[in-house]
């Protein structure tokens, strides 16, 4: 049986050999009726629950969080069964996530190269709905190296097919050194620079139109503050 604070025995084999340490991705995490009963759920939310960006829209479950500590707030029913069911696996050291982010991309849409920075136990854990996507990997800008020339494409380092179903986990210096980012297209061409091209079923050249994707963001926020109780108040 695998230690509840280490990746378990099963997900060892989703390892991607050809990518920095760590990326797991796991085809048909979940099944098709399970992501339309999730893509309900998301729909199903009151219209304030959604914040609108400039090329995206995002539900924010669980909490805020904030550099001070996350107010926590109890993720529904349909949220907890999969940041459990995720967090049994030992994505993250042993701890339950509390947090779940979820983004709507459009056709064209995307969000720009960045960290998720220090507010997160470094595990990121995605489930993809709807639509497959790419994520892309870039290199941080080098702060030795300041005389060349630094363009995003120079940057590049791999692309991740993350096809709808499945779930993707990422550590280490994939989620502490690189930057991700999805870029705002309406079709991905596959080419040999994604590292899980076969495991996700694709080929180099394929041509994959986009659809309308919604992604599961799954994290664990370690530092949360309870509201006070008002006990003795009048
Ligand atoms: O939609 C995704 O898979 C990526 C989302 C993301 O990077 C984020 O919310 O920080
Ligand atoms: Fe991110």
């Amino acid at each position: 049986m695998a230690h509840p604070s280490q990746i378990s025995d099963e997900l060892e084999k989703y390892i991607l050999k050809n990518a920095p340490p760590t990326v797991y991705y796991i085809p048909d995490f979940i099944t098709e009726t399970e992501e339309e009963y999730l893509l309900q759920q998301v729909y199903n939310a009151p219209k304030p629950k959604w914040t609108q960006l400039s090329r995206r829209r995002l539900q924010n479950w669980g909490g805020l969080p904030h550099q001070k500590g996350m107010f926590a707030e109890k993720l529904p029913d349909w949220l907890l069964k999969y940041t459990e069911k995720i967090s049994a696996l030992g994505a993250f050291a042993g701890k339950t996530a509390n947090h779940v982010l979820v983004n709507e991309y459009k056709p064209g849409e995307g969000i720009m190269p960045h960290e998720d920075g220090p507010m997160y136990h470094p595990t990121v854990t995605t489930i993809s709905l709807g639509s497959h996507t790419l994520l892309d990997f870039y290199r941080p800008i080098s702060q030795t190296e300041l005389e060349v020339p630094q363009t995003e494409e120079s940057r590049y380092v791999l692309s991740l097919l993350l096809q709808q179903r499945s779930l993707l986990i990422l550590q280490g210096d994939m989620y502490e050194r690189y930057l991700h980012g999805i870029r705002e297209v309406i079709t991905d061409t596959l080419t040999d620079s994604v590292a899980n091209l076969s495991c996700a079923g694709g080929h180099a050249g394929d041509v994959l139109p986009r659809g309308t994707r919604v992604s599961l963001t799954i994290r664990h926020v370690p530092k949360v503050i309870r509201a006070p109780l008002m006990l003795g108040r009048k």
